[in-house]
């Protein structure tokens, strides 16, 4: 019998997985979205009704979810709250069309676009997003709510840290750490390690204010 799945905010990454779920897994039926939006409660997005505001989810029992959200510190403060509820389970979704080499682990709650490849010895941790086109060299780390932006390639031995944002293209130089918290920015290439809480950008990727 198929699950129960309930998608967590009704934009771009809950749309993707609304509209695609059957190339990501046939175990699910998807419910609805819950989204905090007032203008979107009630109507149809993607296909599905928008049920109610998040704090649903605290009453669903034994339900499945799926947090459609990008970017890591609201990911991390909604999850934190929904840790309440016991019940619910986070399955990771990976796309049909993604490349996972054997030996990499992934951790719960994780969504792998189409076009990703992710190389030996990688480990991403819980509730990462790993949008289109990405490639992770070998032995990348992912800290758990960090999210990538389509076509970020890392270099072997990456290592990134919690709620990192990697944006649109990033690319990383091999053995490079990025910081908790920081945010790079689109087509930046890093070949510096990065502090926590910092923002980058450029080529070379350097300090922005
Ligand atoms: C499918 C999808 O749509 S997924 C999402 C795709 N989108 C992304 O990945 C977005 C990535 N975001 C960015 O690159 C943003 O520019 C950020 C987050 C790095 C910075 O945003 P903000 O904090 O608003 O910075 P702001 O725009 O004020 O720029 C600050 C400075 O950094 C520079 N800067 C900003 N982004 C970049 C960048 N990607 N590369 C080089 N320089 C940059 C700006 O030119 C500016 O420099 P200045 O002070 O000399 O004028």
């Amino acid at each position: 019998m198929k699950k129960e799945l309930y998608i967590i905010g009704a934009g771009s990454v809950g749309g993707h997985i609304a509209l695609n779920i059957d190339e990501y897994s046939d175990k699910f039926n998807i419910v609805g979205f819950l989204d905090d939006d007032p203008e979107k409660i009630g109507t149809e997005q993607f296909g599905f009704k928008v049920i109610d505001k998040v704090d649903k989810a605290l009453d669903l029992k034994t339900a499945a979810v799926v947090v459609g959200i990008a970017f890591p510190k609201i990911k991390r403060l909604l999850l934190k709250k929904l840790a309440s509820n016991s019940s619910l389970s986070y399955p990771t979704l990976i796309h049909e069309k993604a490349w996972v080499s054997k030996s990499v682990k992934i951790g719960g709650g994780c969504i792998i676009y189409p076009g990703t490849t992710i190389n030996f010895r990688s480990e991403l941790q819980d509730f990462v997003v790993i949008n289109a086109n990405c490639s992770l060299g070998h032995h990348t780390k992912v800290g758990r709510y960090s999210s990538f932006a389509p076509g970020v390639c890392t270099g072997g031995h990456t290592t990134i840290e919690e709620a990192v944002d990697m944006g649109i293209g990033v690319s990383t130089l091999q053995d490079i750490r990025i910081g908790r918290e920081s945010t790079i920015g689109g087509q930046s290439m890093v070949i510096h390690p990065v502090e926590a809480k910092s923002a980058v950008a450029g080529v070379p990727a350097k300090t922005i204010e």
